[in-house]
């Protein structure tokens, strides 16, 4: 599979490393305004390529996208240190009006992969912009932000990351929800395995896992300017999704008909993935305090997405 990455910075590129190693795409074709650096990142990645794959990596203009069946879209600015994603909003958006048409001139057919932050809202926008049905617009949303979740949680826990079925719902920012009511590990309860395994989880172990998913990124980006293997690795699951028609039920944002009662807002649910981009939402039941701030979250998302002018 042919696979589109515009914005070759620090996210583009560690979502092509990510592809390349886990040998899903059978060409990646990288776009930047910044022509040298589209170059350099995809001779630096073939040469990763003879170790592990056979994919054919290159850098071109939009015209060379054509035939993708997925574009990842990780063009514009990211946060400075204590900045947060929705103040990237206006200055992405601009980028967004210039990006999504030339996308989809030289690749109609493509499935869209959001990831330029505020992912949700610059999801919605490219939705609008681009006229397509929400399934075919697909945010990185909160599938990092679940996978920070389950890591800190199998740590505590002593077990993989793989064996915790928890979610992060709402916007991927400062307003999103964890899910616990619904968190299990195995087929248990998460409350129950963890007093199973003799390490229960206390409200403060639960206050510190909280603080470690919704701020890791504030805290990454103090300490090295950016994150990027994490979100890397997650688009890359996504493609593999689409791909091979995986039906896998991951955490991403497309725009919603209806959410914790707000109408036509993206944010993240648990979706399942395939060919076609998203093929059915599943709503997680909730108990009251999560299904109160899961509307709080989207209906900061739906306040936002309508400040927003497209013309
Ligand atoms: N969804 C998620 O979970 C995450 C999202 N992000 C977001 O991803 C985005 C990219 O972050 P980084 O790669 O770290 O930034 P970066 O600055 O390293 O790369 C951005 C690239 O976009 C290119 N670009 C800007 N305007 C363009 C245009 N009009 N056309 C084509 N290319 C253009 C730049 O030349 C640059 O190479 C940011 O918005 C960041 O906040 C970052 C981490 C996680
Ligand atoms: C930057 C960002 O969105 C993240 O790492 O979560």
């Amino acid at each position: 599979m042919k696979v589109g990455i515009v914005g070759a910075g620090m996210v583009g590129s560690s979502a092509g490393y990510a592809l390349a190693m886990m040998g899903i795409a059978s060409d990646i074709v990288f776009v930047d305004r910044n022509t040298g650096l589209a170059i350099a990142q995809a001779e630096d990645i073939s040469h990763a390529v003879p170790f592990v794959s056979a994919t054919t990596v290159i850098a071109g203009d939009y015209d060379a996208l054509a035939g993708t069946r997925v574009v990842i879209i990780a063009a514009g600015v990211s946060q400075k240190p204590g900045e947060s994603r929705l103040e990237l909003l206006e200055r992405n958006a601009a980028v967004f009006r210039e990006v999504v048409a030339e996308v989809l001139r030289a690749s109609p057919d493509a499935i869209l992969l959001i990831a330029s932050n505020p992912v949700d809202i610059m999801t919605q926008i490219a939705t609008r912009l681009s006229g397509l049905p929400p399934q075919r617009v697909i945010g990185s949303g909160t599938i990092l932000d679940t996978a920070r979740f389950r890591s800190l949680v199998g740590r505590h826990l002593g077990i993989a990351p793989q064996s915790v079925h928890a979610y992060v719902l709402g916007e991927h920012g400062d307003s999103e929800v964890l899910a616990w009511s619904n968190a299990r590990a195995g087929s248990v309860a998460l409350r129950s395995f963890a007093e199973q395994v003799g390490k229960p989880l206390t409200e403060d172990d639960r206050r510190a896992i909280d603080d470690g998913v919704r701020n890791a990124a504030y805290k990454i980006i103090n300490g090295k300017g950016a994150t990027y293997y994490g979100i890397g690795a997650g688009l890359a699951r996504i493609v593999k999704a689409i791909a091979q028609d995986q039906r896998d039920v991951l955490s991403v944002s497309i725009v919603t008909p209806r959410v914790a009662d707000i109408e036509d807002v993206a944010l993240s649910v648990p979706r399942i993935i395939g060919a076609a981009g998203v093929v059915a939402d599943l709503f997680p039941d909730l108990d009251a305090e999560e299904h109160a701030a899961l509307g709080r979250s989207a209906a900061l998302l739906k306040e936002r997405v309508e400040s927003v002018k497209l013309v």
